[in-house]
């Protein structure tokens, strides 16, 4: 079998309306600049944070050495009979070795979520044969370090030396860099941002780890590395940045993503970070909306403010479509991303409204009292509390509520559908979003709290201001409490559902919480109710 080819295709209406803006990419020179790393691509007031977050462009040449130091320690392990690779991080930190492993159909248990119960099931696995990675760049993700306090006792109440089995991965100068308790410490590029990072070590490590083969996802970029650094009119980063600047400024602000048999498994989650965390801010940006497939609803019927994206070969339906193996896409992506980031006139490489979120969480942490005197609902339907911010209502059957929420979607606007349940257990909730979707013909996104808080969560709060929010929560039967922190994980899960509906509610955006007192009948009661929306 050849190799897979990587390449663009724009409808012929979008590539001729991006065709000037193409031009100008090329005659600015802009795809050599990124690619030599100048940080003046995007304004002065982007520069000094651009002039350390660029080394992603030559990933394919200096991630080379870390290969063999990751098969060393691979083998190690496994000579020890420590196969099972867990993995604790949030955000840019998870989500390329969870594609990639995915993808090869390797193994690893991903802990992003502050689910108690999500939690428990991933330390009741066999201890004996778990390395626990640690991967953090700022070494202070409050998920993170939860995590490693969590294993750190389960390793130690099994007679396991956590020092034996934790590895962890994050910058030079980082707290967790000076961590005793740990095998190994693999030091990351500092010079690149958490969502370029898939081929530095927070991507290969613990994909490598778990037995992918990560210098061939190194082949696959270098192969298109010359071909997206050139100045040309057929280079498809410039084609696809070109392409996503062109559908923005007609009006399709979101971008419809669709897997159309790529090969890759889960790959527009990852996207899903780097266009939403990149773009999402000061009012504007392109918002990912990652649906079930082509035929999904959102997709072929997409309105006039979005743009189907077939990730994989072209389908009916799509604008564009973008193919190639795994590892050309992390660098196509990148590339395109940061380059459409110049044409939004936005810094691609800062998340300014990420802390509001998670300082509303540590101010409820830090004050109970205030996270008690949120349970007092507005309304109870059979197993749903419910909880809505002001201006929203509460009133008459759930379908009665969600008909009025879904209601105040303004034209062009979304529904993000917001889950801090457990991934696993609980994952019919993700069918929400495709109910909705067809019930309503409101564009709707679905992510897993606190997941999403490090992936669309800055878009929810710095880009186009026209969202509603519908988050789950559920009663939890089992709680876990973090060592050595005065918090439960159900306490931080809540306390971080609550701070990012009041920063939501902070910037005018309306909120509906629904609280399961009975996760599985709650669920289903929901998909009756939305069931009931187009009646
Ligand atoms: O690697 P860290 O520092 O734990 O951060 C994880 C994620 O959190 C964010 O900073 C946003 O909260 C992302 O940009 C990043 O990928």
């Amino acid at each position: 079998m050849g190799a897979q080819q990587t390449g663009v295709t724009v409808d012929p209406a979008l590539e001729a309306a991006a065709a000037p803006l193409l031009d100008q990419l090329a005659a600015d020179g802009v795809a050599s600049k990124l690619a030599a790393q100048d940080a003046t691509l995007w304004g002065s007031d982007a520069e000094s944070e651009a002039s350390i977050r660029l080394s992603w462009t030559g990933l394919h040449r200096t991630s080379r050495p870390l290969i063999g130091e990751i098969e060393a320690l691979r083998n190690d392990l496994r000579s020890e009979g420590v196969d099972r690779v867990v993995l604790a991080g949030m955000g840019g930190s998870s989500l390329a070795p969870e594609v990639i492993t995915a993808t090869e159909g390797v193994s690893l248990t991903v802990l992003d979520t502050t689910d108690p119960a999500q939690v428990a099931d991933a330390l009741a696995g066999d201890l004996d044969r778990t390395v626990l990675v640690v991967s953090s760049k700022s070494g202070t993700t409050v998920e993170t370090d939860s995590h490693r306090r969590v294993f750190a006792a389960a390793f130690e109440e099994e007679g396991i030396d956590p020092a034996r089995r934790i590895v962890v991965v994050t910058d030079p100068g980082s707290p967790l860099a000076e961590l005793d308790q740990c095998r190994k410490v693999f030091l990351a590029d500092p010079h690149v941002g958490g969502r370029y990072s898939a081929l530095t070590a927070f991507g290969l490590v613990p994909a490598g780890l778990a037995g992918a083969d990560v210098a061939r996802l190194l082949d696959q970029a270098a192969q298109v590395a010359d071909v997206v650094a050139a100045d040309s009119h057929e280079n498809p980063a410039l084609r696809l940045a070109a392409a996503f600047g062109a559908a923005h400024d007609g009006g399709a602000e979101k971008l419809v993503l669709a897997d159309t048999g790529s090969g890759m498994t889960g790959f527009g989650d990852w996207a899903e970070q780097l266009i939403a965390e990149s773009t999402g801010k000061q009012g504007t940006g392109l918002l990912p909306v990652v649906v079930e497939g082509p035929e999904a609803p959102g997709f072929h019927d997409a309105g006039d403010d979005a743009t189907p994206v077939a990730t994989g070969p072209a389908a009916d339906g799509a604008r564009i479509a973008v193919d190639g193996p795994l590892g050309a896409q992390f660098l196509l992506w990148e590339s395109a991303v940061a380059i459409a980031g110049r044409l939004l006139g936005i810094d691609p490489f800062d998340q300014p409204d990420v802390e509001a979120a998670k300082k509303a969480a540590r101010s409820l942490l830090d004050d109970p009292d205030a996270l008690h005197a949120t349970s007092v609902p507005a309304a109870v339907a059979g197993t749903v509390e419910i909880y809505a911010s002001a201006g929203t209502s509460a009133d008459g059957s759930l379908a009665d509520i969600l008909r009025e929420f879904t209601g105040a979607v303004p034209d062009g606007g979304y529904l993000a559908v917001q889950a801090y349940l457990d991934r696993l257990d609980d994952a019919s909730a993700a069918l929400l979003r495709s109910e909705i979707a067809k019930r309503t013909g409101v564009a709707t996104t679905f992510g897993w709290g606190p997941r999403f808080l490090h992936s669309t969560g800055q878009y929810h709060k710095g880009g186009h201001q026209n969202g509603v929010f519908l988050q789950l929560t559920g009663a939890s039967e089992e709680d876990l409490q973090v060592p050595d922190r005065p918090y439960t994980l159900g306490t931080l899960q809540l306390a971080q559902a609550l701070g990012d509906g009041q920063v939501l509610t902070d910037h005018g955006r309306p909120v509906l919480r629904l609280h399961l007192t009975d996760r599985a009948a709650g669920l289903a009661e929901l998909v009756r109710a939305v069931q009931e929306l187009d009646r």
